[in-house]
């Protein structure tokens, strides 16, 4: 398997504090990976250093073979990445699908003239988004919801619309911050399934961040486990739920949501 993301000897500094320190790992395509540690361990920190938001004090991030550190926000998100918030971050006055739609239109191919002359590419361009956006409400079960207003949404339901806008942007690398945060344990066994199955048929790869142990658990290929912004053990699914550093640190935890 290719690799497709990868961290060398990544570093983030936020004046004398080291949130990540010479960080290493890498992330096979397709694949599933999970990113777990304490509260305040550098997970989010590396997020945003992979999507532009911070930029890195030292180190590499490598996405398809091309440095991507310290690039805009923008121009990252065009190379495919894409994700999700811990705090969800809808239009919460649209409807669910007005809310897929808009981010559908970032891929549309029609110019602004096509579209005030309404000729037949903008006509076609427009068909094409309408089944776009049906597809992702279907796949996300949200097809019953499709005019309820975001913020009416139940909790849950608003963090599978996040992740249907978020693949509305066709991205390679979804990144999701917790998404099964404040879900119950049904929405997280859902949202489990749904998560294999948009990374079986959108042919993506998936690094998600996550408390609920089940989830990381039942579905990554690979974990990486963070503590003190440093990496503590990477491994399957099985050999860290055995590592006895993993389980001192974090996994003997009380709060570990199982
Ligand atoms: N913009 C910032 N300025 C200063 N310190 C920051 C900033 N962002 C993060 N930190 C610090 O970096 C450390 C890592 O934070 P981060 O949010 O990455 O942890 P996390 O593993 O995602 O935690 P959680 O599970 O609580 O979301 C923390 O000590 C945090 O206070």
């Amino acid at each position: 398997m290719t690799t497709i993301l990868e961290l060398k000897n990544v570093t983030k500094q936020f004046g004398g504090l080291t949130a990540v320190g010479d960080m290493n790992f890498q992330v096979k395509k397709d694949s599933i990976s999970g990113l777990i540690g304490p509260n305040g361990a550098g997970k989010t920190t590396i997020f945003n250093l992979i999507t532009g938001i911070y930029n890195v004090t030292e180190g590499d991030i490598i996405f398809e073979n091309n440095k991507i550190q310290n690039m805009e926000p923008y121009k990252i998100a065009d190379m495919g990445i894409t994700r999700t918030f811990q705090n969800i971050r809808l239009f919460k006055k649209l409807t669910t699908y007005e809310n897929i739609l808009t981010a559908c239109h970032y891929n549309t191919d029609y110019s602004v003239l096509d579209a005030v002359i309404r000729n037949k590419k903008f006509k076609s361009g427009e068909k094409k988004l309408v089944q776009q956006v049906q597809a992702l409400l279907e796949i996300m079960e949200l097809t019953d919801r499709k005019d309820v207003v975001a913020a009416n949404l139940p909790y849950g339901l608003q963090r599978r619309l996040e992740i249907a806008r978020a693949l509305a942007l066709q991205p390679k690398l979804l990144l999701l911050d917790e998404p099964a945060a404040g879900m119950n344990p049904d929405e997280t066994i859902k949202l489990m399934r749904l998560i294999q199955q948009i990374r079986d048929e959108f042919n993506l790869t998936l690094l998600v961040i996550e408390h609920h142990m089940d989830l990381i658990m039942g579905i990554c290929d690979k974990v990486v486990v963070l503590n003190f912004g440093k990496k503590l053990a990477e491994g399957t699914t099985q050999e860290i739920q055995t590592n006895p550093k993993v389980i001192e640190a974090y996994l003997g935890e009380e709060d570990v949501i199982c």
